[in-house]
């Protein structure tokens, strides 16, 4: 995966319909790469960074602890040690007034890493879907949205849920967001940690190695719904979760 990417839509690869978005994408950790322009970027990039990367970290204790367990578990079952961050920035011009797909910046998905953090430039767009509803996140001033991503979903064994969200544009008002995110190295293999297994139920996700899973994301068209499916165990119905 190229560490700096930039691009509009979701994967401009395999997408059919055009989004209003352009993003830059970089790998910034366990490595930091930059544009070399503009020359102020690298140490404004290198210092959020570390900031959103050490308060990702303590959201993962939080998250273990408030799941019961020791306060470094999930940082443990992960290797967050050596976790992987990317920051991201999105620009979403004005709707595009002609016939299409209107509106939609960055259409329903679900993050594929472990935690994302959410920073709006004062222009509100970011929706979450509850109940089969968009419900719009209202910017909080100086505050971040914090988004639970896949991973955590698996690892927590379904207790935190990866939100659907997506982005939209109104109004004639440009809009930007950056995001800071973590994700487990890529050759972590992710399961739920065992102490969240359900009474007599067993696991919901079996374990998917992070690096399978993107590259699973990345080739297969969007379906927000369907994103877990791939670490999903599925049983017969009416069988309980385990056999075994
Ligand atoms: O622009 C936003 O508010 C959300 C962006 C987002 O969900 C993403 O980049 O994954
Ligand atoms: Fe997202």
């Amino acid at each position: 995966m190229a560490p700096i990417r930039i691009g509009s839509g979701f994967y401009a690869a395999i997408d059919d319909v055009r989004y209003l978005r352009t993003y830059l994408k970089m790998l910034v950790h366990p490595e930091l790469h930059c544009p070399a322009k503009p020359a102020k970027l690298r140490d404004v990039a290198a210092e959020y960074s570390a900031k959103t990367r050490e308060l990702l970290l303590q959201l993962a204790r939080a998250i273990s602890e408030s799941l019961g367990l020791d306060g470094g578990r999930i940082s443990k079952a992960l290797n967050l040690g050596s976790c992987f961050q990317m920051i991201l920035g999105n620009l979403y011009p004005p709707p595009y007034s002609g016939p299409g797909d209107l509106g939609i910046g960055l259409p329903a998905h679900s993050d594929q890493g472990l935690l994302s953090l959410v920073f709006q430039d004062g222009v509100d767009g970011l929706q979450i879907e509850r109940d089969g509803h968009w419900i719009l996140a209202k910017l909080l001033p100086g505050a971040f949205f914090v988004i639970a991503g896949d991973q955590l979903e698996i690892v927590t064994n379904g207790r935190y849920k990866a939100p659907i969200h997506r982005a939209v544009v109104h109004g004639d008002q440009q809009r930007m967001s950056f995001l800071s995110m973590i994700a487990p190295s890529m050759d972590t293999v992710v399961e739920p940690v065992s102490e969240l297994e359900r009474e007599g139920k067993g696991l919901e996700f079996r374990g998917v190695k992070f690096r399978d899973y993107l590259a699973h994301h990345q080739t297969n068209k969007l379906d927000a719904n369907k994103a877990l499916n791939f670490a999903r165990v599925t049983r017969p119905a009416g069988r309980p979760y385990r056999t075994a």
